[in-house]
């Protein structure tokens, strides 16, 4: 019998084999864990990004988007801490060279060895993180053997230049996080929009982190998108916000499809907090690697918002017009990777499904929400002869949803490539979908379910509702 578990490998090759990820820079050999998203990972990458923002802006009666620019004024990482200490424990192998983050290190072994630390890695300093790594003797990763240089701390900013001449002046950072682009623009947004507190702006954009060890496909990479929001309200408030926030996030994985026993609510112990935190519950999803953080959410208090007032000289605080007074709200941020997210819905929605196992019939079936598939719908005619019908029911329901066409090889076989891809429903155009000269015309067409492959018959002229109500969330 086949073997149908369920690997890193096996995803990776259906994404590059399928058009969902490619290498990036492939023909020139790539570029360390550098990846570009294929035609149908741009569109399955572009449903997640507005699944998000339909809950947390669309429908969201308390926040508003914002689309803020890369480049920043250095002094924006000055104030908020990332060039003093936006770095990651960096440790060399003596032996192979190679670097490596300690504390990763640290977390694979005790995960390999059923190690329980009884606390997280992020509590740890760099000494006690180097004395672990003594006392257990941990190998090198790569090269197995144990000869390590000290931890030092290595700045995850990327450097470049602005303008004509190379210089500390003209010295810019690409953003590591797309959060300090909200809160500089926190009084223009509230000034325009006249909201009262509580509410929230919303970004998706790129960030850049110079990470030490990328891998595991794009769980983590250089350059990755994210979803933020940054949530103001009243201090004393922060906390119910926070509870409120960790629900919504949960729900918005659950209801597209996210299975729940793949993830888990990992709350941060008081030492492990960042010292402007007063709560922080990080999501994480299990891969097949392990279990790996998707979504942090965390209560930064109004850390932000001082240091840019300190930083920049600007007011930056709310008129409370009942209570009469000034002051800098606080904030709640929930922190979405993108990518992250996508490769986390990929990996749940992928299945081995026996159809036969006498015949050692196996099918890979995506099963995305509707909502997140590629394709909404494949146009299947039985027989080449039927293309004219099948291209025209394409062009109509090509105007609202993504709709792929196939009319090569067996119905068989185009059914289990849309399988593959995630697409919720094939329609087969046949005979009786156009009438012969004995029979009429029945102007319908079958749908197969990908999950259930059961078929039903619709009138083409109720298409486009039937696959609307199906494709709701
Ligand atoms: N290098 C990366 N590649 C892809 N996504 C990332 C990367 N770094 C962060 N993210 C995403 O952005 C979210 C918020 O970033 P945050 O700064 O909280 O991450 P982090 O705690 O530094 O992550 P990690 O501990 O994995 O490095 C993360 O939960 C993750 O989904």
């Amino acid at each position: 019998m086949k073997n149908t578990e369920k690997t890193m490998e096996k995803i990776v090759n259906l994404c590059k084999g399928r058009g969902f990820i490619f290498s990036g820079s492939e023909i020139y050999g790539g570029l360390a864990n550098t990846w570009d998203y294929g035609p149908l990972g741009v569109e399955l990458k572009n449903n997640v990004k507005k699944a998000w923002w339909k809950k947390f802006v669309q429908e969201n009666p308390y926040n508003v988007g914002l689309d803020a620019a890369i480049l920043m004024n250095p002094q924006v990482w000055v104030a908020s801490g990332h060039v003093g200490g936006f770095s990651d424990p960096l440790m060399d192998c003596k032996e192979c060279k190679e670097r490596f983050r300690a504390d990763k290190v640290i977390e694979d072994w005790c995960q390999e060895n059923s190690f329980d630390l009884g606390h997280s890695v992020d509590a740890m300093s760099q000494a006690q993180m180097k004395e672990f790594v003594e006392e257990h003797n941990i190998p090198c990763p790569s090269c197995g053997k144990h000869n390590w240089t000290d931890i030092r701390q290595f700045n995850l900013m990327f450097k470049t230049f602005q303008g004509v001449t190379e210089d500390a002046k003209n010295t810019v950072y690409l953003r590591p996080e797309t959060a300090q682009g909200i809160f500089v623009n926190f009084q223009n947004v509230q000034r325009t929009t006249r909201r009262k507190l509580p509410f929230g702006v919303c970004q998706v954009g790129k960030s850049f982190r110079n990470e030490i060890t990328p891998g595991n496909f794009t769980f983590r990479t250089r350059e990755f998108e994210q979803m933020e929001l940054e949530f103001f309200c009243t201090p004393g408030t922060e906390l119910e916000w926070f509870a409120y926030w960790k629900d919504f996030c949960h729900q918005w994985l659950l209801n597209l499809g996210m299975r729940d026993e793949n993830l888990r609510l990992r709350d941060h112990d008081p030492e492990e907090l960042s010292h402007y935190s007063n709560a922080t519950t990080d999501f994480e999803f299990v891969f097949p690697f392990g279990w790996g953080e998707l979504w942090g959410v965390a209560s930064r208090t109004n850390f932000d918002l001082t240091a840019h007032q300190n930083t920049s000289g600007k007011d930056m605080t709310y008129f409370d017009q009942e209570k009469n007074e000034h002051y800098i709200p606080y904030v709640v941020e929930p922190s979405l990777g993108a990518d992250r997210v996508t490769l986390a819905f990929l990996v749940d929605a992928y299945d081995e499904e026996v159809v036969d196992a006498e015949k050692n019939d196996v099918r890979t079936v995506l099963r995305l929400h509707p909502a997140l598939a590629p394709f909404k719908c494949a146009v299947l005619p039985l027989s080449k002869k039927l293309a004219d019908k099948g291209r025209e029911i394409q062009a109509e329901l090509s105007k609202y949803f993504m709709v792929d066409y196939d009319d090569a090889g067996s119905i068989g076989k185009r059914y289990r490539r849309q399988d593959e891809i995630g697409t919720p429903y094939c329609i087969t155009v046949d005979f009786q979908t156009v009438g012969s000269d004995t029979d009429e015309a029945d102007n319908a067409v079958t749908i197969r379910d990908r999950d259930t492959m059961e078929q039903v018959r619709v009138p083409i002229s109720e298409l486009k509702g039937w696959l609307e109500e199906k494709l709701a969330y």
